[in-house]
């Protein structure tokens, strides 16, 4: 699977730690780099304004999708390549998804939370095969990850669950997390041919 597009879930705030800023900067600019466009919410504000800055001011291209009711409160960006405006919350994500190959998750809040539980339960139940990767900058997501352990030792998650994403350290991990997914599919095609 060739991965041209990549969705980036992050928060709408900057979060207390610069590693946070500094992993989103380094994940528009990376995305730009390796010819990926970004898809994102759309904003200014926060982790997300950062990651979309650093892409475009890498020369990369990115798609912004916001809600007009999030209009002020997540300042919508204007300098975006397309910028697309949905009727509700509901429509962002689904245009989200469909606009994108793999999912990067960047430490956010509680719509970052909503957003990967979303696209990981969407996985879960075959609605698509897309990666999913979880970047764990300074451990930010160290207790949501723990929940998904939890669920599975208590006998309310298939241990397959494991398997609908990836965790990583750092962004430069997750860009090699992107590439071996996309070697090991190529792989598996030859196989099959
Ligand atoms: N319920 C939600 N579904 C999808 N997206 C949401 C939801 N609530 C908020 N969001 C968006 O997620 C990002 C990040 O929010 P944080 O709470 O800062 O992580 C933001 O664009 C929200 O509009």
């Amino acid at each position: 699977m060739t991965i041209a597009a990549a969705a980036v879930f992050c928060g709408s705030r900057l979060g207390i730690l610069p590693a946070f800023t500094e992993a989103a900067r380094e994940t528009g600019a990376g995305l730009a780099e390796r010819g990926i466009h970004l898809v994102y919410g759309g904003g200014a504000v926060g982790l997300m304004g950062v990651v979309a800055e650093a892409a475009l001011e890498a020369g990369g291209s990115v798609t912004g999708i916001i809600p007009e009711f999030l209009h002020d409160r997540e300042v919508m960006n204007e300098r975006v390549t397309d910028l697309v405006v949905t009727g509700s919350m509901h429509e962002r994500k689904r245009l989200m998804f469909a606009q994108a190959d793999a999912f990067l998750i960047l430490p956010g809040g509680l719509g970052t939370f909503d957003e990967l539980m979303e696209i990981m339960t969407w996985r879960q139940l075959s609605l698509h095969d897309k990666p999913i990767v979880i970047v764990n900058v300074a451990n930010w997501a160290v207790h949501v990850i723990a929940a998904l352990e939890a669920a599975i030792e208590q006998g309310l998650a298939d241990p397959s669950a494991r398997a609908l994403y990836q965790v990583v350290n750092d962004v430069p991990a997750a860009f090699d997390a992107l590439r071996s997914m996309k070697k090991r599919e190529e792989k598996e095609e030859t196989h099959r041919l």
